[in-house]
């Protein structure tokens, strides 16, 4: 099957809008666990979604230089996020690869840039360079991945009930704030 250009989905959010936590107890995005990498995105121009991400003593692998393995986790969660929010269509990594192209230190910021490069049916390509320390700065690392899309019942099948419903619940209360109802159920 041919790839075709990515089509962003009409009401992706719009260049410039922060993106939130898309689930607390995510280790990339989340804030529930302190040596998760509270990865922050933002999107861009052009089908690109920027994140950063500061290491910190938690990620590292040699003394004083973050773990490959954790460095590949922040390109996972700033494409998956990317996918899923420029496509507004539920997708899990089906292949991540990476260049490690210098040592991110603790204390430094990785810049993601990451962007779609295209969709074939089910799969969506998208990739990514992490500047060092600064928006422009030299490429640290850089991905490549291949998403493709699943339904819900992935995450019903296979995922944790309890945990569903948590996020569910506190996706609702968000809705309900955003839309000004939030009274209803807690005046
Ligand atoms: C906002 C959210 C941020 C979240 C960021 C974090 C995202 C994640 O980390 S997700 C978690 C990690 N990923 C996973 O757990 C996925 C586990 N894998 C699976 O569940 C399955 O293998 C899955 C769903 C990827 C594919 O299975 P299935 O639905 O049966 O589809 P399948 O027919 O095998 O593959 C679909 C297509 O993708 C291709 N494909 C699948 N995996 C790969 C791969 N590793 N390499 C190359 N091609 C692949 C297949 O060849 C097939 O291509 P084609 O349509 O041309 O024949």
């Amino acid at each position: 099957m041919d790839v075709e250009p990515p089509a962003v989905h009409p009401k992706a959010p719009t260049p410039g809008t922060e993106l939130g936590i898309h689930f607390d107890e995510c280790f990339g995005c989340g804030d529930e666990f302190e040596a998760g990498l509270h990865l922050r995105s933002r999107i861009g121009e052009a089908q690109t979604v920027y994140s950063e991400f500061t290491v910190t003593a938690a990620h590292q692998g040699a003394p004083g230089l973050a773990h490959g393995g954790l460095l590949a986790c922040a390109f996972d969660e700033a494409l998956g996020s990317t996918v899923g929010n420029l496509l507004r269509r539920p997708a899990v990594t089906g292949k991540l690869e990476t260049d490690f192209r210098r040592p991110v230190p603790v204390g430094s910021t990785l810049y993601i840039e990451a962007r779609l490069d295209g969709t074939a049916g089910r799969k969506i390509y998208a990739s990514a360079d992490g500047h060092l320390d600064a928006p422009d700065g030299p490429i640290a690392v850089s991905a490549r991945a291949l998403f493709v899309a699943v339904g819900f019942e992935h995450f019903t099948t296979h995922g944790d009930p309890a945990a569903l419903k948590k996020l569910a619940d506190a996706q609702e209360k968000a809705k309900r704030v955003r839309e000004g109802r939030d009274w209803e159920i807690n005046p």
